[in-house]
C-alpha cells in the first residue's frame, strides 16, 4: 500500500482525495493525522504558487513525498473573486460566512450572469525537489440560496447544470467524476507513478 502525505487540513478535500485514491491502493495521511504541523502562510498569487508553498513546507518538515491541493472559486461577475482568497473571503476560514458574503456580493446579479469556475492545482513534491503538477476546473453558476448538505465550502451555492444539482447534492464519487479536483487528480495520476517510483 502506497502512503502519501496530503498537505491539507480541509476535511472535505481529504474525504474526496481518499475516495479518489483508494482504488489505486493509495492511503492518504492528512495534516490532521500528524503532530507538530508547521504554520503555512498561503501568500502566493496563484493556485499553483500556493499548492507549491504547502508542499514545500510539509516535505521539508517530514522529509517525505507530499501532495498538496490549492483551490478556489472564480466568479465572472466579480472579476474572478474570491479566487486565491476563497478560504478567507469573509475574513476567517468560515464556510458559512464565505457563502453569505458571496450571496451579498451577487445580490443584484441576474441568473444568466452568475457563472463561476472552480479551480484546483495539485502539486506532488519530494524532499529532493522532484515536482509534478496538474490543474483542473469546472464551470457552473452561483445559486440565489444554498442547496444540499454534502460537500464543503462553496458547494451548496455551486449549481452544476448537466446534473441539475448543486455540488452539495452530489456524493463524493459523483463530485469527483466531474469536479475541478477530480479533473486535476485524473491528470495528476498520469504523472504519479513515474514520479513516485523514481
Ligand atoms: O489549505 P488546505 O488545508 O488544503 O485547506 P483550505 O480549506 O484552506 O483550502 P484552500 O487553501 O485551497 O482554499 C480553498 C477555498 O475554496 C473552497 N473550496 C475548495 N475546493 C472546494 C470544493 O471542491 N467545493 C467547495 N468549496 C471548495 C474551500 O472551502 C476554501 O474556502
Ligand atoms: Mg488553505
Amino acid at each position: 500500500m502506497t502512503k502519501l502525505i496530503f498537505a491539507s487540513k480541509n476535511k472535505g478535500k481529504i474525504h474526496e482525495f481518499r475516495e479518489f485514491l483508494s482504488p489505486f491502493g493509495v492511503e492518504v495521511i492528512s495534516l490532521n493525522d500528524l503532530d507538530n504541523v508547521p504554520e503555512i502562510d498561503e501568500n502566493g498569487l496563484t493556485f499553483s504558487d500556493n499548492a507549491t508553498i504547502k508542499a514545500k513546507i510539509i516535505a521539508a518538515a517530514y522529509q517525505l513525498p507530499v501532495v498538496a491541493d490549492d483551490s478556489g472559486l472564480s466568479v465572472d461577475a466579480l472579476n474572478g473573486a474570491p479566487g486565491v482568497h476563497s478560504a478567507r473571503y469573509a475574513g476567517d476560514h468560515d464556510d458559512l460566512a464565505n457563502n453569505k458574503k458571496l450571496l451579498t456580493e451577487l445580490a443584484n446579479v441576474e441568473k444568466e450572469n452568475r457563472t463561476a469556475t472552480f479551480h484546483t492545482v495539485i502539486v506532488g513534491l519530494k524532499p529532493t525537489g522532484e515536482k509534478i503538477e496538474a490543474d483542473g476546473a469546472v464551470t457552473g453558476s452561483i445559486l440565489f440560496k444554498g442547496q444540499g448538505t454534502d460537500g464543503f465550502g462553496y458547494d451548496p451555492l455551486f449549481y452544476y447544470e448537466p446534473l441539475h444539482r448543486s455540488f452539495a447534492e452530489l456524493t463524493a464519487t459523483e463530485k469527483n467524476n466531474i469536479s475541478h479536483r477530480g479533473n486535476a487528480l485524473r491528470k495528476f495520476m498520469t504523472l504519479f507513478k513515474d514520479w513516485w517510483e523514481d
